[in-house]
């Protein structure tokens, strides 16, 4: 695997390192060992799918408050999806700041979000699916979200959604802490 940094803190781009042959290939996608040596989250007792059928679908931005914050390692296992973290640590060097990587069936790349971002994506295929690990067990009660077009990030999308949820269309606008802060 070779992490790459992103624009945010500790959040990474991952490109898997194939190993080929005449049938095809076999990657490495997740190891324990190197994650937690690496400072990253090396637990993740949720997996998750997604499915979304239109290109220009929009979900999130979404996060799990504290206590149970939650990191996630997400992939694209079918067609390519614009995929959003936003650094809501106040305490962090990237306070504020997005970072975006295109994930793609094809690339099998993945993106490494760290606990205290919130997560977005935007499909930029029809059939894009999605593939989670998650560092926390889902608790909906810190179930949160900010708005994709909040001016508090700037987040330069690719294009305007042409479909989102009720609920992602109605986040309240994100008022910053003072930096430096715990969260
Ligand atoms: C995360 C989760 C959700 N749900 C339920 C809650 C809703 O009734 C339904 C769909 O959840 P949600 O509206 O959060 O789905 P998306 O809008 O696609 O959000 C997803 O995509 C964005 C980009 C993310 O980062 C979220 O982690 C991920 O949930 O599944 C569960 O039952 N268990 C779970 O662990």
């Amino acid at each position: 695997m070779k992490f790459i940094p992103t624009a945010i803190a500790d959040a990474f781009e991952i490109e898997i390192d194939p190993r080929t042959d005449a049938r095809g290939l076999f990657a490495r996608t997740f190891c324990a060992e190197t994650f937690a040596a690496r400072g990253l989250a090396s637990v993740y007792p949720h997996c998750n799918i997604s499915h979304t059928a239109k290109r220009g679908t929009l979900r999130g931005l979404h996060y799990q408050d504290a206590p149970k914050r939650d990191a996630k390692l997400v992939r694209a296992t079918r067609g390519t999806a614009f995929d959003v973290a936003v650094d809501l640590r106040p305490h962090s060097p990237t306070y504020l700041r997005w970072a975006a990587v295109e994930l793609s069936a094809e690339k099998r790349n993945a993106f490494y979000i760290p606990a205290g971002c919130a997560h977005g994506c935007l499909s930029l295929t029809d059939e894009c699916e999605l593939f989670y690990q998650i560092s926390e067990v889902y608790d909906p009660a810190l179930d949160c979200g900010v708005a994709y077009d909040d001016p508090a990030f700037s987040i330069e999308w690719p294009f305007a959604p042409a479909f989102i949820s009720e609920r992602d269309a109605t986040h309240a606008r994100y008022i910053p802490a003072p930096r430096g802060t715990q969260p």
